[in-house]
């Protein structure tokens, strides 16, 4: 299967090297200076489940340079879903290609599908640890690399079987999804109040599990997102929220999200497209999500101005 990785940061880097592990051709559509930086460096991945550099690296700046083109494995950050993306992506679906977006959120589905059309994006959601290094490589520090998908629309059926044979292949967790949709739903409520709590207190998940007041807060994040998933026809229970739990109970005590890695760093967060965008679909219901409203409140001023 052709690969192509748009957003070769740290999970777009890490996928698209397992599937070049496994054999198969993968292109990292990259900017300029990725492409530099991994010209220099090469791409090497460091973590738990196997180290591995890859060997063939093919990089791209244009899509012009794209031949053969199956899927498009999406990680960049909510806030990259500019123009100059779309149009990348739109030149790719012209060759062929589907999308396979594995961004955290849930609001730039539908914007995908109204852009490239619904039988063109599928669903898509990752459960990693992985970060970059100063010299462009991958660190990933969970045991997880899980890679969940699934079809969106009946006709992406026999990519999606595809797609599980290449994962099975690859030195990863690849699960094809019988409901994608409730899937991304429910990551969604998992990082609104993974990355809400743990980024707007600066804490780690170890201190918010032992503090019973910040655990309780994290609760009611899940519980307010279970709210707006049924509000949109997505039957969230009380289940999902116990598992939500113990998936965080799981992570080691020094854990935090992608979003206050950000943070820490002083990049810019995904405060917008993951908390702001519960508000806005919560809007569209007549709901009011208090607590998520809060921690938007209080992250937002670590959301720096695009680059
Ligand atoms: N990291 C993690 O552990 C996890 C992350 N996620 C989610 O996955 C998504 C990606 O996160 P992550 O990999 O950490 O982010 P990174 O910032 O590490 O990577 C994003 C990459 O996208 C690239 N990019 C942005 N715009 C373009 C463009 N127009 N053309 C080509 N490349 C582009 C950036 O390249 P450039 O260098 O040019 O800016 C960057 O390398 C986010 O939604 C995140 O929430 C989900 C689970 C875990
Ligand atoms: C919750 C976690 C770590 C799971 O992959 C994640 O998605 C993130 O921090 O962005």
């Amino acid at each position: 299967m052709n690969i192509v990785v748009l957003g070769a940061g740290a999970l777009g880097a890490y996928f698209g090297a397992r599937c070049e592990e496994a054999g198969h051709p993968v292109q990292f559509l990259v900017r300029y200076n990725r492409a530099e930086q991994l010209r220099k460096n090469g791409l090497k991945i460091q973590s738990p489940n196997g180290d591995y550099q890859v060997s063939n690296l093919n990089i791209v700046e244009d899509t012009k340079d794209i031949e053969q083109a199956d899927v498009v494995i999406l990680a960049v950050k909510g806030y990259h879903l500019n123009e100059e993306l779309l149009s990348n992506l739109k030149a790719l679906v012209q060759k062929g290609a589907r999308v396979l977006p594995l961004l955290n959120g849930i609001e730039h589905i539908q914007f995908l599908q109204d852009e490239l059309g619904e039988e063109n994006v599928l669903g898509g959601l990752s459960y990693i640890i992985s970060t970059l290094d100063d010299n462009g490589h991958v660190i990933h520090s969970s045991a997880q690399h899980d890679l969940i998908f699934g079809p969106l629309h009946p006709s992406q059926t026999e990519l999606c079987n595809e797609l599980e044979t290449v994962f099975d292949q690859a030195n990863m967790a690849g699960v094809l999804s019988s409901n994608i949709l409730l899937g991304l739903w429910n990551k969604y409520m998992v990082i609104t109040a993974f990355s809400g709590v743990t980024t707007a207190g600066d804490l780690t998940l170890g201190t918010i599990r032992e503090t019973s007041n910040t655990m309780r807060l994290a609760e009611e994040v899940l519980h307010e997102v279970k709210l707006l998933a049924i509000a949109k026809g997505v039957n969230l229970n009380n289940d999902h929220i116990e598992k939500a739990k113990e998936l965080l109970s799981g992570f080691p005590s020094e854990a935090t999200s992608s979003m206050h890695q950000d943070r820490r760093k002083g990049m810019q967060i995904e405060a917008d497209h993951l908390l702001g965008g519960a508000l806005r679909l919560a809007a569209q219901e007549g709901l009011k999500l208090p607590h998520i409203e809060t921690l938007y409140a209080l992250v937002k001023p670590y959301e720096l101005k695009m680059q």
